[in-house]
């Protein structure tokens, strides 16, 4: 137990309070006073509103639950169902369409079409690995995933294989045919790369020169004692890095010499401090803070160890190239940050006010701002934003009137830390059912500052099945994909991107993927995103992030937003349709379903509360690797409190199951030396426990959100472990 000191009326964990004196506030400029007084005035001018916020949400609830309750097993209609929402002011008119106007946006959320990736920011080797994501080699993540299969004699093996190799190459050379296209031949005839008055001459294998098609193509380059290294090439605003070194092992596989490929891949990351985290206290909290801190600073640094080799992980410096003109050209050796704060709903008594826990948004918009103002204060060396800007990704709000109220938070976030107005750019969640109905009026709300909207379709699902939890029982898990009101709240997040002038200012943002080891099953599916429109779509690694950059190359990006400003807009009925079961599951469906949810919960749910893993790459019923987060938990979690609610499952059948899983997820941990069994003494795992009421008090979680059986737990757990 760490002591509390005393500012005002506030009591501040040291762990915390250290943290902000030594590390955090030092060289921002900001006295301690100044922020503590600043920080304890917002807490008592705007707590009792996050409050009442909340409690809006409740009330909202129990409205719908009462109405869909009286209406269960009837077919709903949609002028009724319109009327009734409209009358307890659950959905409100929309404002006139007005753009956006957020300044100094920086152009890798302005500018470009290109992967997020998301990372949780309580890992340092990871955080760190996201932050140098900007650029990744295509030969590494072709050779390393199944976009190349395992077939006989092309397996990966400790050394290179020259057999998988030709196949890399043959899809690299595919690529840059495509996206750097020359004049004459292919890639794969190339036998020498040369830079000569101030042109890029590629030598055929015939003999013959040739250049690019389009000559602009081409960007900069790198030269080594006179030997070309590099060639650099931008399209569709991303670069294409072709390094030489015939004397490589790999460079002596082709004949140009070609020892790798590098793609601009992740243009921005989110360091994630909710749903991927497990922080519980203080010292969970101040290690993400601390992380993000040193990102800002840009002296964060991890030593490890990686199959028998030591690293030492900093952040990338920038890269610098020569133009055809001899001009210095300068790329950022990193991603652009953005930093996920946690949802209005979560309070902690890391500080506590008068006695009382505060609303733990509070205190992460106060520290990640003031930590990036070592970033937005710096003129040269490792910086984040150029436009001094501190981007956050509110998560989680309900309605136009909390994004007015997170706004609010944030303008005096600004003005405690001395920051100009609108210096913190939101990024808004479309990720719950409130939000994406009155859409066009939260944006409103941020107008001055939003800088992304993204489909967190993962929420988005929690959030269907709770909240028209009393009409009836939900269709399965893997059936939601095709439900209407998920195509109609996809379109719908682009058709209102566009029509308040998105293009250009800020992004329009798609979901996770979710299978992190399926990458040729991404390749194939996730161009569907930027085909939608999207400016970014999220992915759950590096290498992910590289493989789906080829889609914004494959994709002119805005171009297709051209296109789609004009197209049919998505409709308020048919995103409003729950996505209720309409015909009868056999026993064998069933159990499938349940036993499936219940795998999940389990194999994510006792690493949380066990280990604190927040983020948790998942086996499903079908051995299929699944990243699972707080967001998929609620899915499943809400989907098992459904069908329990509506007795299409008894509580013996899901008690069964949880214990027939729990052995299952106990042998898939086996080799885990940290990992605690939950059979045979199921009563005592706590992890088992949280697992179970997670389902069976599931319907009374607000807003069916499991971060509150998760901290109390995971609480729990840490104290029996001291
Ligand atoms: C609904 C939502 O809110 S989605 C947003 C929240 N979800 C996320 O943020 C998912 C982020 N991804 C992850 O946490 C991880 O990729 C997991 C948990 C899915 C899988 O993790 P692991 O099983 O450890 O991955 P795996 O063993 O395949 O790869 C590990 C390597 O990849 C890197 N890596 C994996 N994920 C990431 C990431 N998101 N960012 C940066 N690096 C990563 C690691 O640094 C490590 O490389 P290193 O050894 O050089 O450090
Ligand atoms: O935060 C993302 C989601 O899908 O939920
Ligand atoms: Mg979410």
């Amino acid at each position: 137990m760490s002591d509390k000191i005393f500012v005002g009326h506030l009591a501040i964990d040291s762990v915390l309070y250290d943290f902000m004196i030594n590390e955090a506030l030092p060289q921002t400029g900001i006295l301690p006073e100044r922020f503590w007084s600043g920080f304890e005035q917002t807490v008592q001018s705007l707590a009792p509103l996050n409050k009442a916020l909340l409690d809006k949400r409740d009330a909202f609830q129990a409205t719908l639950d009462a109405w869909y309750k009286a209406r269960r097993g009837t077919s709903l209609s949609f002028e009724e169902h319109h009327a009734f929402l409209r009358s307890i002011d659950y959905l409100i008119t929309p404002p006139s369409p007005s753009f956006i106007a957020p300044l100094h946006v920086d152009p890798e959320i302005a500018h470009c079409a290109a992967p997020q990736l998301v990372v949780p920011a309580d890992n340092a080797r990871y955080a760190l690995n996201a932050a140098n994501a900007r650029w990744g080699s295509l030969l590494d993540v072709f050779y390393g995933t199944d976009v190349v299969e395992e077939a006989v004699g092309y397996e990966k093996q400790k050394d290179y294989n020259p057999k998988r190799g030709e196949k890399v190459f043959a899809l690299t050379y595919d690529f840059l045919d495509v996206i750097i296209p020359l004049k004459q031949g292919s890639y794969r005839d190339v036998k020498s790369f040369t830079v000569r008055d101030k042109a890029v001459i590629m030598t055929l294998l015939s003999g013959t020169d040739t250049t690019l098609k389009v000559p602009e193509q081409w960007v900069a380059y790198l030269e080594k004692e006179g030997v070309l290294t590099s060639l650099v090439f931008k399209h569709h605003g991303l670069h294409v890095e072709i390094q030489f070194d015939a004397k490589s092992p790999i460079g002596q596989s082709n004949a140009a010499g070609i020892k790798d490929v590098i793609l601009e891949s992740a243009l921005s990351a989110i360091q994630d401090c909710e749903d991927s985290v497990a922080a519980v206290d203080s010292a969970d909290k101040v290690n993400i803070y601390r992380n993000w801190n040193g990102l800002m600073k840009g002296d964060l640094s991890v030593d490890f160890e990686n199959r028998g080799k030591r690293i030492h992980r900093t952040l990338n410096p920038d890269k610098h190239f020569l133009t055809p003109d001899g001009q210095t050209l300068t790329l950022k050796g990193r991603v652009l940050l953005l930093i996920r704060n946690v949802g209005m709903h979560m309070y902690t008594d890391t500080i506590t006010y008068r006695g009382e826990a505060i609303p733990e948004g509070f205190l992460d918009a106060f520290v990640t701002t003031l930590c990036a103002i070592h970033d937005v204060r710096k003129r040269e060396g490792i910086r984040n934003s150029v436009e001094g800007s501190v981007y956050i990704v509110k998560p989680k709000c309900h309605g136009p009137e909390e994004i007015a109220f997170v706004s609010t938070l944030f303008a005096q976030v600004e003005e405690v830390l001395g920051l100009p107005a609108y210096t913190i750019k939101m990024g808004i969640m479309d990720e719950e059912r409130r939000t994406s109905v009155n859409l066009q009026a939260c944006i409103e709300a941020a107008k001055e500052s939003v800088f992304f909207i993204n489909t967190g379709f993962l929420d988005r699902t929690g959030d269907e099945i709770h909240s028209c939890m009393e009409l009836g029982v939900v269709v399965p898990k893997e059936e939601m994909k095709k439900e209407v009101w998920l195509k109609a709240y996809e379109d719908q997040n682009v058709d209102i991107g566009l029509l308040l002038g998105f293009k250009g200012k800020a992004q329009i943002g798609k979901g996770m993927w979710t299978m992190p080891d399926a990458m040729k099953k991404m390749v194939e599916i996730k161009i569907a995103h930027p085909q939608a429109g999207a400016t970014t779509a999220w992915v759950p690694s590096p290498t992910a992030a590289t493989l789906h950059a080829l889609h914004y190359h494959y994709v002119d990006v805005m171009a297709k937003q051209d296109e789609l400003m004009t197209r049919q807009k998505a409709s308020l009925e048919a995103l409003l349709t729950p996505p209720l079961l309409k015909r009868a599951l056999s026993a064998e469906e069933k159990t499938k379903e349940i036993e499936n949810n219940i795998q999940s919960i389990l194999g994510y749910v006792v690493r949380w509360i066990d280990q604190g893993v927040g983020c948790s790459k998942v086996p499903d019923i079908n051995n299929v690797e699944l990243m699972e987060d707080r967001a998929t938990l609620r899915i499943s979690s809400q989907h098992l409190a459904n069908w329990l609610h509506h007795g299409l499952v008894s509580e013996t059948e899901v008690r069964e199951a949880f214990k027939k899983m729990a052995i299952i997820v106990d042998r898939q941990n086996s080799h885990d030396q940290q990992y605690k069994p939950m059979a045979p003494h199921f009563e005592k795992s706590v992890a088992f426990q949280a697992a179970c009421d997670l389902v069976f008090k599931g319907r009374v979680q607000p807003n069916g959100y499991t971060e509150f059986i998760l901290h109390v737990k995971r609480k729990e757990a840490k104290k029996e472990r001291t």
